[in-house]
């Protein structure tokens, strides 16, 4: 578990994370979601002991990480996959770790294989490519069989078998009751993979929520008819939001499918569809984010 209070890290010229309170429950994949610069690295950061917090605690496993008895055994992490001696070769690199936090070395040979560097392990890192590194970084955040892993965008540089791998992996490790904190900008990708999420913008909690329930706070129904202006006036008038799409559907929000057939009964509509249509996690996220975006671009 980890638990942040009141967590805050101001630099000289911005505040990076704001206040932030949240828990982060083992048994579950907790996506960590925001815009570019909105804190989740240094949040991260802040719970592993990297960077000191202004005020606020961030704790894990009960304790501030500094305090953790053998903490590798404790706590596995990938957030700076470059932060390694280039000209030693991953097995090189991985047995330094575990011999420099006791831990035993067959555990190298394990997690090469978990991440499936076998056939590079006795290269020089200055070579791997970017895939390649993150898997290194994933090998060393499991070295200890850790309790509970902070993965900073694990994804990033991987190939779709890799960005698979790393799926069914989170879901195994969180099966097993670890603690799972992982960020990603990949949407599509974080929607498969995490049951909870934690949304930061501009350093503050935007949301803390179970997957499944941001997805149906966005969610909609569409409906089809022949008599589509008179549906629409019906629906306004019982509440709802009504958007008439390109396509001569209609998008209703705050009624649901059977609410939206009894309407159309009452007001003596023919419907031609009703469908329940559930919000991608892209969608949800860009309308929860929306004016916390600090860094847009411009069309030319
Ligand atoms: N050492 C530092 N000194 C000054 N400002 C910093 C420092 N580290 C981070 N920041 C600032 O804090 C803010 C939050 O950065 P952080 O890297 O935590 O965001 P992030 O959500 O991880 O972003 P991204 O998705 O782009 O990786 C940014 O505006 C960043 O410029």
């Amino acid at each position: 578990m980890i638990e942040l209070v009141g967590l805050t890290k101001a630099y000289r010229t911005r505040v990076a994370v704001d206040d932030l309170t949240v828990t982060v429950e083992p048994g579950r994949v907790t996506g960590f979601l925001g815009p570019n610069g909105s804190g989740k690295t240094t949040t991260m950061r802040c719970v592993l002991g990297l960077t000191r917090p202004t005020s606020g605690t961030a704790r894990v496993l009960g304790r501030p990480y500094r305090e953790l008895a053998r903490p590798m055994r404790r706590v596995g992490a990938l957030i700076d996959p470059r932060a390694r001696h280039p000209g030693r070769t991953a097995h090189a690199h991985l047995l330094a770790l575990a011999q420099s936090n006791a831990l035993p070395p067959r555990r190298v040979d394990h997690v090469i294989e978990m991440v499936g560097l076998e056939s590079v392990a006795h290269e020089r890192v200055r070579g791997f490519s970017l895939g390649m590194g993150q898997r290194l970084g994933i090998a060393a955040a499991l070295l200890g069989d850790p309790d509970v892993l902070l993965l900073d965008e694990p994804v990033n540089g991987l190939d779709p078998e890799g960005i698979r791998w790393v799926r069914e992996l989170l879901r195994d490790l969180a099966d097993e009751g670890r603690t799972v904190l992982v960020s990603s900008h990949l949407m599509s990708e974080m929607e498969d993979t995490a049951d909870h999420l934690v949304v930061l913008g501009r350093g503050r909690l935007l949301a803390d929520v179970p997957m499944a329930d941001l997805l149906g706070a966005h969610s909609a129904v569409r409906v089809r008819s022949p008599q589509a202006p008179l549906l629409a006036s019906a629906l306004r008038r019982a509440g709802g939001i009504v958007e008439l799409q390109l396509d001569g559907s209609l998008r209703v929000e705050g009624l649901d499918v059977p609410r939206v057939g009894d309407v159309a009964f009452e007001a003596g509509v023919r419907l031609h569809e009703l469908t329940r249509v559930t919000a991608s996690l892209e969608a949800a996220y860009l309308a929860l984010t929306g004016d916390d975006v600090e860094y847009r671009a411009v069309a030319p």
